[in-house]
């Protein structure tokens, strides 16, 4: 589905559930979402019995389009997906017993360097961002690989598919195959450079598609590349997005690469790369020092919990890092992980949050409204967009999906259209039915998705 029709004024009808707090989700069983022509929200109406009434109310809305839920469901903010390898995207679920190490040498440095092949990243590029639409993702930080062409193919494919999205050129100078590395600190700079001045040509504005600085990680990039890494994103304004203390033989080889750093945080931190606009992916073993370092510097970090839990990472400390007042969110990222919705990756959240609480006692634990806000509000934050999308305010943007989770089934009856893991028996309270949807639901139940008040899919 192409994002270029003109939208018109639309007024959406129905329950709408957003976070309010980390700890609490706002539910309105009947409310009317007034958004604009330029996709923004207008007006939010609550305890609507006739949204007649509200269409008379505001005027000049009187022929402004209606989209009502039927049956059971919801309007919730899009999710986003602040770390994923959509040029990882053909191996997802292949991992076997791997850890992050080897797995980077068997899977996905070849995956990775196949994608110079423009109509390969072509095929594999279009497939993930529809696939992560499908699942409401509407904003999404990707990496891509070393190559500038496909690296921007990716950019103009989210543009033209209307998913907001973050696209980095990967950069890797050292340690890294032959087949598949940057030749120089130069060759990194000029390449990060155009694929920088690419997708700012394709979007000016930055309102769907940005650039993101991306050394891979540190056993990658010499000391020099990074550094001039850091003086690039200091001169372009740019987000930059790497990985951080994922797996305990990662950070050893950290420790015998740069013996001269206090630890993993500080070798980035002495190249300029920890600024607000940084993503760290994984935080899984960090220092009390490290998150010190982190929250002084404004950088935000992205847990991926399925990708940690696969490649046998570990149990990140998220109720820690929250309680130090570090800003996160939620990463699927494949093929670490082997999901591409972020609903299943507030599951897994939950999970690993579980297994930590075993051992760090029940504070550990996340909750459903927590999961729910990591995958919206502290996503946004994550990739600077708190201000325009994750919730439903006045004059934040329509990024949103329209989750439906069927009718209250009679004995005997077939599964209809939303046949999927929900069942639903006419007891449930609102609060329920989001449980259900967050334990049991998945694509099947995304009927509709919205990026900017544009409809960029629909089942
Ligand atoms: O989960 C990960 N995926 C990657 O592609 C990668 N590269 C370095 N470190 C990584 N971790
Ligand atoms: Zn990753």
């Amino acid at each position: 589905m192409a994002a270029s029709a003109p939208i018109k004024k639309t007024v959406y009808y129905g329950t709408f559930v957003h976070s309010k707090s980390l700890s609490e989700l706002d539910i309105c069983a009947k409310g009317a979402i007034g958004v604009d022509e330029n996709g923004v929200i207008a007006f939010v109406e609550r305890d609507v019995s006739d949204v007649a009434n509200v269409i008379q109310k505001y005027g000049e809305w009187k022929d402004a389009e209606v989209v009502k839920i039927e049956d059971n469901g919801f309007f919730f903010p899009g999710f986003i997906d602040t770390h994923t390898h959509a040029s990882q995207h053909a191996n997802t679920g292949l991992f076997g017993k791997t850890t992050l190490l080897s797995w980077l040498e068997t899977y996905t440095f070849p995956m990775e360097s196949s994608l110079s092949s423009l109509s390969k990243a072509s095929t594999v590029y279009s497939n993930f961002v529809s696939r992560t639409l499908s699942h409401g993702t509407t904003t999404c930080a990707y990496y891509a690989t070393i190559h500038v062409p496909s690296t921007n193919l990716l950019a103009d494919i989210c543009l033209k598919r209307g998913q907001r999205a973050l696209v980095g050129r990967v950069c890797m100078d050292t340690m890294s195959p032959d087949y598949y590395r940057d030749a120089s600190v130069e060759a990194v700079i000029k390449d990060s450079k155009a694929s920088i001045d690419y997708i700012r040509s394709i979007d000016p504005s930055g309102f769907i598609v940005k650039p993101i600085l991306t050394p891979r990680f540190a056993p990658s990039c010499t000391a020099s590349c990074m550094s001039a890494l850091g003086a690039l994103a200091k001169q372009t304004d740019a987000h930059i997005q790497t990985h951080i203390s994922e797996n305990k033989s990662e950070i050893a080889l950290v420790k015998s690469l740069f013996p001269d750093s206090q630890s993993y945080t500080h070798v980035y931190d002495s190249a300029d790369l920890l600024t607000p606009k940084t993503i760290l992916a994984h935080a899984v073993h960090l220092t009390h020092a490290e998150v010190k370092i982190i929250k002084e510097r404004g950088t935000k970090i992205s847990h991926c919990p399925a990708s940690n839990t696969a490649l046998t990472s570990g149990c990140a400390p998220v109720r820690e890092l929250l309680n130090a007042g570090l800003t996160v969110g939620l990463g699927t990222d494949v093929s670490g992980g082997f999901s591409p919705s972020i609903l299943e990756e507030c599951r897994q959240a939950i999970w690993v949050s579980r297994f930590r609480a075993m051992h760090d006692g029940d504070e550990a634990k996340l909750s459903t409204e927590e999961v729910l806000y990591l995958a919206t509000r502290g996503g946004a934050q994550v990739v600077g967009m708190e201000d325009k999308v994750g919730g439903f305010e006045v004059g934040m943007e329509w990024d949103a999906q329209m989750i439906c989770l069927g009718r209250v089934k009679k004995e005997g009856e077939q599964e209809g259209r939303f046949a999927g893991n929900v069942d639903l028996f006419g007891f449930e309270t609102p609060e329920d039915k989001v449980n259900k949807w967050v334990y049991g639901g998945d694509d099947r139940n995304t009927e509709r998705v919205w990026v900017r008040g544009r409809l960029v899919h629909k089942r």
